[in-house]
């Protein structure tokens, strides 16, 4: 398994590109969030939304949906097909009536359904996505009274959504057996809808050197060599799992 982010950027990053991946399987890939930027970061890479096998959301906010609406025109009229859209059952009817109806809402295309095949997802359910793509999607604590799921990646990769800091589910992960994660980090405290530099610096030893850190400001040349036994994770570079 390989994953290939294609950006590492903060919300309001523009460096960076925002925190969506490409996870490859030996026969699919999965996005793993859309933004704003990722129409423009997968054709720097050479690629299409065509290419895309399915997309999995994390949660409602720009930075990590912003380019669905892109994604499902392209592939409507464009590519002709219904891609899969992987996304949890409490944000599918948000993700439809609070954000993508008002561009995609036309006559024949009136509901999530008629742009994508749209699987559901359940807190804690380990699914399938892929042959050798399963995933656990963990709710994760962001935005008050905003759902934000995480996910836990063939029991051995955890890519966090914008999240809190949670050291007790980190170290939980660890114990049961995972090897990497990709977290987010902002640098200033106090983090107040993500985690910071400081928080994940608080964590054993143990617990760091797992952990890669994204969707961080552009002011990451600053913290570069001051983050402990984590490293940042780069824009288009690919690693193996
Ligand atoms: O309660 C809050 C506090 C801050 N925000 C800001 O919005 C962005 C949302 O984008 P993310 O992708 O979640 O980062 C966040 O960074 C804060 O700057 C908020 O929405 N709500
Ligand atoms: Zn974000
Ligand atoms: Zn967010």
């Amino acid at each position: 398994m390989k994953v290939q982010m294609l950006g590492t950027g903060s919300a309001f990053a523009k460096k960076y590109y925002n925190t969506n991946a490409l996870f490859y399987t030996d026969s699919h890939t999965i996005m793993l969030d859309c933004g704003i930027t990722a129409p423009l970061s997968l054709h720097q890479l050479g690629k299409s939304f065509n290419d895309i096998d399915a997309l999995l959301i994390s949660h409602i906010h720009a930075d990590h949906i912003g380019g669905m609406e892109e994604f499902a025109l392209q592939m409507s009229f464009i590519f002709r097909r219904k891609p899969v859209l992987y996304v949890m059952d409490s944000l599918v009817d948000q993700l439809w009536n609070s954000s993508l109806k008002g561009g995609l809402k036309q006559e024949m295309f009136n509901t999530l359904d008629d742009y994508f095949e749209v699987r559901l997802l359940s807190e804690d359910v380990s699914a399938k996505l892929m042959p050798g793509f399963h995933v656990r999607p963990i709710r994760t604590s962001h935005i008050p009274n905003k759902s934000s799921y995480s996910f836990l990646i063939n029991e051995t990769f955890f890519y966090s959504a914008d999240m809190k800091f949670d050291p007790a589910l980190l170290e939980a992960l660890v114990q049961e057996g995972c090897t990497t994660i990709f977290h987010d980090c902002q640098f200033a405290s106090p983090g107040m809808v993500h985690t910071t530099l400081d928080e994940l610096m608080s964590l054993p030893s143990y617990v760091q050197e797992r952990i890669m850190l994204m969707h961080y400001d552009d002011n990451k040349v600053d913290y570069e060599g001051q983050t402990g036994f984590m490293k940042f994770v780069e824009q288009h570079r690919l690693y193996s799992f």
